[in-house]
């Protein structure tokens, strides 16, 4: 089953103006600050209490930070679970019908093995699951 959420992504044009913000939202500054070159972005990482803000920006035109932007602005980009399972959740989830964006979990960001369900089967969210990746 889907556990706690993991992180909320936020898609940002300008990580460095983005961070600043945050910093002085939550009162504390990124914990980590990762490019996910697969994904073509760079991310920050914030604690908020037990929970996680996720600031995503585009390191290329191709990156799906870049296109949600273009057409939608900046702004919440995507809710992450965490799950002990990924293979079996992807599994779950295709039986229940959700269209899964990648059947093979890819590294994340934060040490994560993650995957994503099309928004268009969950009320316009773009779900990503996250796993722990354990060394
Ligand atoms: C992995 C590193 C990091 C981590 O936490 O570890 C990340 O979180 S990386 C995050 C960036 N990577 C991804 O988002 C990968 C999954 N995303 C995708 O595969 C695409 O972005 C996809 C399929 C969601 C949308 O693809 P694309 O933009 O090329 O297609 P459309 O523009 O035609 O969109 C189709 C339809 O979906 C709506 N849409 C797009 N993005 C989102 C979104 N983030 N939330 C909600 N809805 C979204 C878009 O508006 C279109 O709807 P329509 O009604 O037709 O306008
Ligand atoms: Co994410």
């Amino acid at each position: 089953m889907l556990g706690k959420i993991e992180h909320l992504g936020i898609a940002v044009k300008d990580l460095d103006a983005a961070n600043q913000v945050y910093e002085k939202l939550l009162g504390s500054a990124a914990y980590k600050q990762e490019a996910v070159e697969s994904e073509h972005v760079t991310t920050s990482f914030f604690k908020a209490g037990e929970n996680k803000i996720e600031l995503l920006a585009a390191s290329n035109p191709e990156s799906a930070i870049a296109k949600f932007i273009e057409k939608r602005g900046e702004g919440i980009h995507h809710v992450a679970f965490a799950v002990e399972d990924i293979v079996a959740e992807l599994q779950r989830l295709e039986e229940e019908g959700f269209t899964i964006l990648n059947k093979e979990p890819k590294r994340g960001a934060d040490n994560k093995w993650v995957a994503f369900v099309h928004p268009k089967g969950t009320n316009g969210v773009l779900v990503e699951l996250c796993q722990e990746i354990k060394e």
